[in-house]
């Protein structure tokens, strides 16, 4: 008896404890999963602004499960847009070109002083002798304005001072302004051309300009300026980089371009010249485009294949219509040189107007008269500073006001 009530005593324990461990696993189940830790329950939108987060995290953390939570579905996508978005290149607004000369004029009567003033001076001296004749003689030579140029003036000078006989400064200002313009001419058209109008299949054609240089004269910095200038009157451009000689000119100009809006077409590092020059104009044609301006490589160390390749260029940009301008870059700080350089590109391809870099940086602004003496093209624009905005149309009067420190 005593063996039966000890038997059912154990089985009533062993049962007891079996109910008991299944209770505690029910239990285990029934706990929670561990919804802190997952993304997709507290995590906030993918891109939260700063200070979003803090708040939701602590107040749902304790309890909640993964059905009481809504997925922050509207809320999400809205945020993160406005940072996120990719930053389109600004377009700039370049500058208005008329009067930039005029604006420019400090910069120029600076770099210029040793000229105008150190002739002004000796024309004012009492006697104007053998001696003060050789000494203007020598300023204007010294300042690049060439032999013949230099010899005219000051025989026309002494001519006009011997007429005139009395001199107030006011005279000689007024009679040195009149030589100097008569030396670079005011009659030259020197507006950058750009119209050619049809093309050879009787379609619109932008106009075309090259620009042809020696490498570090800011024939790069010029084009891009020049997109600019062109821009900002009102005309839209298409930049073409055959300058495929110097890896990064091409970079240079698309930089440039994307600044104005103006596209850029490119070929591979040292690929053909003429056949990035006439896919520029194709895409000018396609996008009707006004004008297409086209940078090129200068050489001058490889005169034969500098040559063939400017020629190249221009033949074959030709097969779409006239080219309406070749514009020479020419660094004024280089004096006699540039023109050396200069008379190397004429034989090459016929210039039709000059532009004179880096003006503000020297006293030899003689150099405008000289070149244009010895090309017969006029100088067209003038660069008077590294500024995105410092390349000017070159006018005539206001030049010589620089020079000679007129009008302010
Ligand atoms: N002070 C001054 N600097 C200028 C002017 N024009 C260009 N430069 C500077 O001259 C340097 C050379 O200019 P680039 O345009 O790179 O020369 P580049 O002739 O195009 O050379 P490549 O691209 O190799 O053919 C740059 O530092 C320009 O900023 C100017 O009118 N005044």
């Amino acid at each position: 008896m005593e063996f039966v009530i000890l038997a059912v005593a154990i089985a009533v324990i062993a049962l007891a404890a079996i109910s008991g461990l299944v209770v505690s696993s029910r239990k285990k189940k029934q706990l929670p999963p561990t919804p802190p830790s997952s993304p997709s329950v507290t995590a906030p939108p993918a891109e939260p602004h700063v200070g979003e987060e803090a708040e939701p995290t602590t107040r749902e953390q304790p309890r909640r499960t993964i059905e009481e939570v809504d997925l922050p579905v509207a809320e999400a996508p809205a945020a993160p847009a406005e940072p996120e978005a990719p930053e389109a290149p600004a377009i700039e607004v370049p500058e208005p070109t008329a009067g930039r000369l005029v604006r420019l004029r400090a910069r120029l009567a600076r770099s210029q002083n040793s000229l105008g003033k150190g002739l002004l001076t000796l024309l004012s001296r009492e006697h104007l002798d053998e001696d003060t004749w050789e000494e203007i003689e020598d300023t204007l030579l010294t300042a690049d304005v060439g032999v013949a140029p230099t010899q005219e003036l000051v025989e026309r000078l002494r001519e006009r001072v011997k007429v005139l006989g009395t001199r107030s400064p006011e005279e000689l200002r007024g009679l040195l302004r009149e030589e100097l313009l008569n030396l670079i001419g005011t009659d030259a058209d020197r507006s950058v051309h750009t119209e050619s109008g049809v093309g050879v299949n009787g379609e619109e054609k932008p106009g075309v300009v090259m620009v042809v240089g020696v490498n570090g004269t800011g024939k790069t910095t010029t084009t891009g300026k020049l997109a600019r200038v062109l821009v900002a009157d009102g005309k839209s451009v298409v930049l073409g980089a055959a300058d495929t000689f110097r890896a990064a000119a091409a970079d240079q100009l698309q930089t440039w371009g994307e600044r104005v809006g103006a596209r850029t077409v490119r070929g591979p590092e040292g690929g053909d010249p003429a056949s990035i020059a006439f896919d520029a104009v194709k895409e000018g044609i396609a996008e009707s485009a006004d004008v297409v301006l086209i940078d090129t490589a200068g050489r001058l160390h490889t005169k034969t294949g500098l040559m063939d390749e400017l020629g190249k260029v221009k033949r074959v940009v030709e097969k779409h219509g006239t080219v309406d301008e070749v514009l020479l870059v020419l660094d004024a700080t280089t004096g006699q040189n540039g023109l050396v350089q200069a008379r190397v590109f004429a034989e090459v391809v016929d210039i039709t107007g000059i532009v004179l870099t880096k003006l503000d940086g020297t006293a030899k602004g003689g150099i405008v008269v000289a070149v244009q003496r010895d090309l017969g093209v006029p100088v067209k624009l003038v660069g008077l500073g590294e500024g995105a905005d410092d390349l000017a149309p070159f006018e005539p009067e206001a030049f010589v006001d620089a020079l000679i420190g007129n009008g302010g």
